[in-house]
């Protein structure tokens, strides 16, 4: 049997990450603006680009905390960023729509995201996604490292040094297997399972650009900031 143990460092690194994922969260919350009423198709996009140009924001200084990104090339820090925007947008909505809240309230939730204005064939692949996610219900600390790995992705497009990413993301997979481990003794699988979501997260994030121009709106307007970083418009 494996002695596991998480050495002191293993846990420094992993309160630098959980405090920094928690202090940089979107000022308001998504889901209670979406649970107090009904809005229409274009009031729903705009609610949309406006969660998702504050939540790059926040993503930006997250990765700010993540100790040994700033020693990147610049470069190659804003390709991290770029490649992985929008997995870490669908990654904090499935999230969102993890927690727990009154009975009932879930229900209310997803029926408005259905009716939100995105179009039918992409509900399921989203929800499927949604719901892998809240079946794994993982504590803080994964769903921060969860994040902090999708981000150090090394094979992202225009990255030049792939080891230098590659080197803190290993640490990141260590620290999180480690976690699963001790956190989990019962399930041995948890820890590849919970790498399982990022390569459905990957797929999910496929659909995006199409899942915006679909939306049933007369207006698809971008942020300045969500056209730099989602390649629309
Ligand atoms: O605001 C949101 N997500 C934000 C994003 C930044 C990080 C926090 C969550 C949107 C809603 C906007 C208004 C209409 C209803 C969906 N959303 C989506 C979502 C995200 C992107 C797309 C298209 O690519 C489709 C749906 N899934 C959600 C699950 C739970 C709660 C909100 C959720």
């Amino acid at each position: 049997k494996e002695k596991v143990e998480i050495t002191k460092e293993q846990r420094t690194l992993m309160k630098v990450i959980v405090d920094a994922y928690s202090t940089h969260q979107i000022p308001q919350d998504v889901a209670k603006k979406l649970l107090q009423e009904q809005y229409s198709a274009d009031e729903n996009f705009l609610l949309l680009t406006e969660m998702a140009t504050s939540q790059v924001q926040v993503l930006v200084e997250f990765t700010k905390n993540i100790p040994g990104f700033l020693s990147l090339d610049r470069e190659d820090q804003i390709a991290l960023l770029k490649g992985s925007a929008v997995e870490a947008m669908f990654l904090r909505s499935a999230q969102v729509f993890s927690r727990k809240m009154p009975s009932g309230q879930t229900e209310v939730l997803e029926e408005r995201i259905r009716k939100s204005g995105i179009s039918e064939e992409f509900i399921i692949p989203m929800f499927n996604f949604y719901k892998s996610i809240v079946s794994l219900h993982m504590v803080q600390e994964e769903q921060a490292l969860l994040t902090t790995i999708t981000i150090l992705t090394p094979d992202r497009p225009y990255v030049k040094d792939q080891q230098a990413v590659e080197r803190i993301q290993e640490t990141m997979l260590e620290l999180l297997r480690k976690l699963c481990v001790l956190q989990r003794p019962q399930e041995p699988q948890y820890f590849a399972r919970l790498l399982g979501r990022l390569t459905e997260l990957r797929t999910l994030s496929h659909y995006h650009a199409e899942m915006l121009t679909s939306w049933r709106t007369n207006d698809h307007k971008f942020t300045p900031l969500l056209c730099e970083i989602w390649d629309v418009q």
